[in-house]
Formats: structure tokens, C-alpha cells, sequence
């Protein structure tokens, strides 16, 4: 597997290597052992699907405490998917990536814990599939708005209006937020 390194130290694009024959194809999406030797020493506990009409925005999605770090992919559709450092400390704090992931390129993203995650999906029946360092804890989620300023995302919108949940339609500003330390 390929690690691409991205703007911000932490989260990372990995091209898994995979096998094409005339049957379709194989890849592994994880073996604990390889992402150990790329630095990626994780240790997952739950893991999530969901899938999402064209222009659903999720996100964007922080749990503190007990925060998640979460490795995503997609396997059906496509989707604009941001991180965003959310760490006080990091010389990145408030600044985001952003990566294209879909059936077609196989691309998996890793976002660390301290960083608010979501996406746009950007064809109908995207289906998102990510493993999680930590469980689900409806007491520490929040949602840090998708079009703050502040961060300035440059979500591509391809003249889509998004679409979001309640929670994320009042999603806090960068400034308002309980960011990490
Ligand atoms: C995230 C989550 C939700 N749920 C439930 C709560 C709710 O009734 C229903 C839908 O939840 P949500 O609206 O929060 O789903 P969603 O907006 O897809 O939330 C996800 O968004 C992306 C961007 C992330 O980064 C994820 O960590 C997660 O926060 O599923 C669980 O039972 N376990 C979970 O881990």
C-alpha cells in the first residue's frame, strides 16, 4: 500500500495495493500489521456503514471526550471527504484537508483523533463504510459547522444544495466549539 502524506501532520491518504483479475478485484482494506509498519499503529473497536443520497452532507463530526479516530473509504459512489485540526495546540489548528474517495479509486483516508470529520456524497447510493478507535458516545458527539468561515472548506458543491441532519444544521462555529487541547 501507497501512505500519501497531506498538508496536516496526521491524517494521511492510503492507496491499498489491488489485485485486478478476470473474477474483479481484492484488496485489504486492513491488516493491522502493515498499517503498524507505516506508522499507523492503530487499534479499531467499532466500525460503521452508511449510505447517503447525492449532495447528504455529513459532518462535520467530533467526539471529546472520547474521541474517535476513524479510517474511511467508500465503496459505492463517491465522496468529498475533510478533515478538519481541531487541536489547540497544532500550528494547523482550524485548517482542513479534503480528498476525493470513491468505488472507483479505492482511496482510504485515516483521521486522527482530534479532528472534526464529514462528507459530501457526490453521486447517489454512496456508500461509506470507516472503523473507529472508540465506541459511539452520544454524550461527547458535536458537530462543528460544515460552512464556517473561519475554516473556509471548499466543499464541491457541483451546484448541489446539501443536505443535512437537524444536528448538523446547527452545527457550532470554529470559535464556539469544544475543541481538543
Ligand atoms: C455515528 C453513530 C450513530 N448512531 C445512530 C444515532 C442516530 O440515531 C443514527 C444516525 O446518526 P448520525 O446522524 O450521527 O449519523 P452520521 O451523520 O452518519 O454520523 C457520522 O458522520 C460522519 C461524518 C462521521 O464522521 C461519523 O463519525 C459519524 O459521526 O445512528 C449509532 O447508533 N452509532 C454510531 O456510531
Amino acid at each position: 500500500m501507497n501512505i500519501i502524506e497531506t498538508a496536516i501532520s496526521g491524517p494521511v491518504i492510503i492507496e491499498p495495493r489491488v489485485f485486478g483479475d478476470e473474477r474483479g478485484f481484492f484488496y485489504e482494506s486492513y491488516n493491522a500489521g502493515a498499517f503498524k509498519a507505516a506508522g499507523l499503529d492503530l487499534n479499531f473497536v467499532q466500525d460503521n456503514h452508511s449510505k447517503s443520497a447525492k449532495g447528504v452532507l455529513r459532518g462535520l463530526h467530533f467526539q471529546n471526550p472520547n474521541p474517535q479516530g476513524k479510517l474511511v473509504r467508500v465503496t459505492a459512489g463517491r465522496v468529498w471527504d475533510v478533515a478538519v485540526d481541531i487541536r489547540r495546540s497544532s500550528p494547523h489548528f482550524g485548517k482542513w484537508v479534503g480528498v476525493e474517495l470513491s468505488a472507483a479509486n479505492k482511496r482510504m483516508f485515516w483521521v486522527p483523533e482530534g479532528f472534526a470529520h464529514g462528507f459530501i456524497a457526490l453521486e447517489d447510493g454512496t456508500e461509506f463504510l470507516y472503523k473507529c478507535t472508540a465506541t459511539y458516545d452520544p454524550s461527547a458527539e458535536h458537530s462543528l459547522m460544515w460552512n464556517d468561515p473561519a475554516v473556509g472548506i471548499e466543499w464541491p458543491l457541483e451546484g448541489l444544495k446539501p443536505q443535512l441532519s437537524g444536528k448538523d444544521a446547527q452545527g457550532k462555529a470554529l470559535s464556539e466549539i469544544e475543541a481538543f487541547a
